[in-house]
């Protein structure tokens, strides 16, 4: 993703890469990452000084609270594609750029079917006591469930406002009935050959309804990445999800 993000900055005649940072690295020289000479590249949060408007990140589910808290504290409007923020986590950044009137974004996703498909589901769940998420990644994914699942049944559970009810009388020695947020089920498979699917099925006596989309190339995130930028540029507070601006 981060490659992808480099890619689609330098692509766009309006933004300009000006520094890159992973704490893993040891050569700080951009032309090693295929960098232009100009961009500054860190590999200690503490020593990055670059002026710049905005921080887009990709990273890791355990560095991006830090990586975003540093972001806000030092005027950098946060893009943040990373999942694995707790909710404590989000609450706790976005009432820090909201005081420091700090713009910026967190999506769990920034492609547009899977934004229109949370949309679609938020409008199903008015009409549906029963569901459960699917969500499908490639095997090299840390955190299950996904963001986009999390965020998925935290949006149906916005509008439901109880609990769905499960079977009392359900055995299930083996965990097969997945994970659990308020009793919306989330299923998590990682193989190789995907990259990132999400099925919100629906279930009503006598009807199903099945709310898919499909990723089958990670450019489709930088239109995403791309619109969150031109809107963070005009906010002081931050944004929780890209349903909230598309
Ligand atoms: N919101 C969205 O639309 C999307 C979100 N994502 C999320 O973005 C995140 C990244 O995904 P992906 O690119 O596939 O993962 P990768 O594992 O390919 O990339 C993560 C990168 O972060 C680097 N890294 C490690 N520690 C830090 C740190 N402390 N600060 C900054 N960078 C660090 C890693 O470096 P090294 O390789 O040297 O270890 C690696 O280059 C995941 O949480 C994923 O769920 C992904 C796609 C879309
Ligand atoms: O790790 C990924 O690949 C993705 N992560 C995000 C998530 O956790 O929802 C977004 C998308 O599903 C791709």
């Amino acid at each position: 993703m981060g490659q992808k993000a480099v890619k689609m900055v330098n692509d766009n005649e309006n933004f300009q890469l000006v520094g890159a940072f992973n704490p893993i690295v040891k050569d700080l020289s951009p032309a090693t990452y295929g960098l232009d000479d100009s961009v500054k590249v860190y590999n200690d949060l503490s020593q990055i000084d670059v002026d710049a408007d905005i921080w887009v990140d990709f990273s890791i589910p355990t560095a991006v609270f830090d990586n975003t808290k540093f972001a806000i504290e030092h005027g950098y409007r946060p893009v943040i594609g990373t999942s694995g923020l707790s909710e404590d986590q989000v609450n706790e950044l976005k009432s820090l750029a909201d005081s420091k009137k700090v713009g910026g974004i967190i999506a769990s996703n920034f492609g547009i079917s899977a934004v229109l498909m949370m949309k679609f589901a938020q409008v199903a769940a008015k009409y549906f006591d029963q569901t459960e998420i699917v969500e499908t990644h490639h095997q090299d994914k840390l955190d299950s469930p996904s963001g986009t699942a999390l965020n998925t049944a935290r949006l149906i559970h916005e509008v439901q406002q109880k609990d769905q009810v499960e079977n009392p009388n359900e055995s299930d020695p083996l965990g097969t009935r997945g994970g659990d947020y308020h009793g919306i089920k989330i299923h998590a498979i990682r193989l190789p050959g995907f990259i990132a699917d999400e099925e919100v099925i629906f279930g009503s006596t006598g009807e199903n309804l099945v709310i898919k989309q499909s990723t089958t190339d990670r450019e489709s995130f930088m239109k995403g990445v791309q619109l969150a930028i031109n809107e963070v540029i005009k906010r002081d507070e931050l944004i929780i999800g890209l349903e909230k601006i598309i």
